[in-house]
């Protein structure tokens, strides 16, 4: 196990001040579990603990009243499904309604959760500093730090913490910090690094059977004592040989660098997809080659509009921001380059549109099918859909969107025009020329093109009926698939003009 160099994160402060305290550095079997954040990692988490582990008693707190009246809403009268649970996850809904009530809470009570756990997740938001020191690039660590505070002064007992949010690297020091001058005395931390690696849409799968647990810990008794707990709680349901237990900085980098090559990938085969689509060589085709090769692997090599959702431009940020502090320019140069490619790509397909309507979409009406992030959620978080729609917004298209998932309220947010008045206040200026379709047919009517900005296996061509989509457009009708998932040879045998991410003119050109 890698070795931290100084105890940074274990701390016993004075004498015990007549609470029962545990002995410093022995921490018993955890039988009580406090998750500070209700949301899409908090939640999602801490259900499956609740559900693997029916011996310990999981509280999800959140100080937002609304998330945490969703989790604990009543089933649909007809279907009995949760469908007002906050996050939608395939297959959260049941494993929520299995455990709510017997060993899984959701509560806004955080101070009372906090003092009857024996380990804290803190699970809260980390998003990129929006101003001050940092801004652009730093995470925003206030959620942590308030969190951090409540704990620390809520406190009654020892407890183990630990970091689920991703955080910079040596983030677990500024807690120990905050810590040690709050907290009651003869109180005992340790604090951990656990991040979380769940991708949106397939978090249950991920959850039940992980590539990996990351626990980070001190090399001290005390750190390795509450590594142990953890791991013994994931060991109920994932074998041990997945658990793999390092230094706190080492984890708490992991979390950063994962996401940065994972996101990476995305970049490189974007950047090859432009390559394909002016030299005829097909995305699909260099993609398999290249992951048929085990050293470079299949996955991850999917083609897009450029990738999206809360945390691969966050934490490379994060990761660049970390780089310039340390004065590696080159390093945060290089990182920086995935993102600036990623918004070229969207750019360049945005571009494409417009181009090929002849060089103007102004009044036209065009089909988004997607804004999601990716399918199988409705989170839209750094969605490509929303700079693409924007893009449209600002070219003066009349923009039309379906998403299975998104609701219409989420779409207007976060495509409303925000205006600046005279004292810097942003002002919403409405949406107008967008309009939220509850069905694909309905989004596509008398549309000039269709866009594909979401994976959802329902805009497959097995799946949608685009014969019919095809009969009630404007011709020439034209469909951009941002996803390259469509089978563009039986849309061109309907009618329809295809271009898709990564295809090359020898395949699209036919109609150009
Ligand atoms: N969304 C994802 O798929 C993944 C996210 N992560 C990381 O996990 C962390 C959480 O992400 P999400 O769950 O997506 O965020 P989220 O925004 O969905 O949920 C965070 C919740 O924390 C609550 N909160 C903030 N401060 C609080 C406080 N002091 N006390 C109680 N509740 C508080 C907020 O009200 C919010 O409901 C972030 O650091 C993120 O980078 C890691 C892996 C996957
Ligand atoms: O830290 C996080 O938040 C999480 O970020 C990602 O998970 P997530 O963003 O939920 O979803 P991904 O499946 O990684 O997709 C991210 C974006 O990349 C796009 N993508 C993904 C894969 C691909 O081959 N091509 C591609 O364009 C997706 O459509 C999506 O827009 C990581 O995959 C998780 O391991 C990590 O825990």
């Amino acid at each position: 196990m890698a070795t931290a160099a100084s105890p940074l994160s274990t701390t016993t402060l004075g004498a015990a001040n007549g609470t029962s305290l545990a002995s410093p550095g022995i921490h018993p079997p955890v039988r009580s579990i406090c998750c500070i954040g209700a949301g899409y990692v908090g939640g999602p988490t801490c259900s499956i603990i609740a559900a693997r582990c029916p011996h310990i008693d999981v509280t999800i707190v959140d100080i937002n009243p609304a998330r945490i009246a969703a989790w604990n809403s009543d089933p649909d009268p007809l279907t009995g499904d949760l469908t007002g649970l906050p996050v939608f996850e395939p297959g959260l809904s049941d494993i929520v309604k299995e455990c709510r009530g017997r060993n899984l809470f959701f509560s806004t009570d955080v101070d009372e959760a906090i003092r009857k756990a024996d380990l804290v997740f803190v699970s809260v938001n980390t998003p990129t500093k929006k101003s001050g020191v940092g801004a652009g690039y730093a995470a925003d660590l206030h959620y942590v730090e308030s969190s951090t505070r409540r704990i620390a002064q809520v406190a009654t007992s020892s407890k183990i913490i630990v970091e689920k949010s991703t955080v910079p690297c040596r983030t677990a020091s500024s807690m120990r910090v905050i810590l040690e001058s709050n907290s009651r005395p003869g109180i005992h931390f340790d604090i951990l690094s656990n991040p979380e690696f769940l991708a949106e849409g397939t978090a249950m799968r991920d959850l039940q059977a992980p590539d990996r647990v990351l626990i980070g810990s001190l090399d001290t008794e005390s750190g390795q004592c509450a590594a142990d707990r953890l791991s013994e709680v994931y060991e109920n349901w994932v074998p041990a040989e997945r658990i793999y237990m390092t230094g706190l900085w080492s984890s708490e980098l992991s979390k950063l660098a994962a996401n940065a090559l994972l996101a990476q990938r995305i970049s490189s085969i974007n950047s090859l997809a432009a390559i394909c689509e002016s030299t005829g060589a097909s995305i699909h085709e260099v993609a398999h080659a290249c992951g048929l090769d085990r050293r470079i692997g299949p996955q991850f090599l999917q083609a897009s509009v450029g990738f999206g959702g809360s945390c691969f431009q966050k934490d490379i940020l994060n990761l660049v921001y970390l780089s310039e502090s340390l004065g590696l320019t080159p390093v945060a140069n290089y990182w920086k380059q995935v993102i600036e490619m990623n918004e070229w790509s969207k750019n360049r397909f945005a571009h494409k549109v417009v181009q090929t309507l002849f060089n103007t979409i102004t009044g036209k009406k065009v089909a988004v099918l997607g804004f999601s992030f990716k399918d199988n959620t409705g989170d839209t978080r750094e969605s490509p859909a929303i700079t693409v729609c924007r893009f449209f917004r600002r070219e003066l298209a009349r923009v039309s969107i379906y998403d299975p998932k998104v609701p219409e309220a989420q779409i207007h947010a976060d495509l409303v025009d925000r205006e600046h008045d005279a004292t810097g206040v942003v002002a919403p200026q409405g949406t107008n020329n967008v309009t939220v379709c509850s069905s694909a047919l309905e989004a596509c009517k008398d549309a000039e093109a269709v866009v594909v900005l979401s994976p959802w296996r329902e805009f497959r061509c097995e799946n949608l009926d685009w014969g019919h989509i095809y009969e009630n457009m404007s011709k020439p009708a034209f469909v951009f698939d941002g996803r390259a998932m469509l089978d563009a040879e039986k849309l061109k045998k309907i009618g329809f003009k295809v271009h898709a991410v990564g295809t090359g003119p020898e395949k699209t050109d036919a109609w150009l």
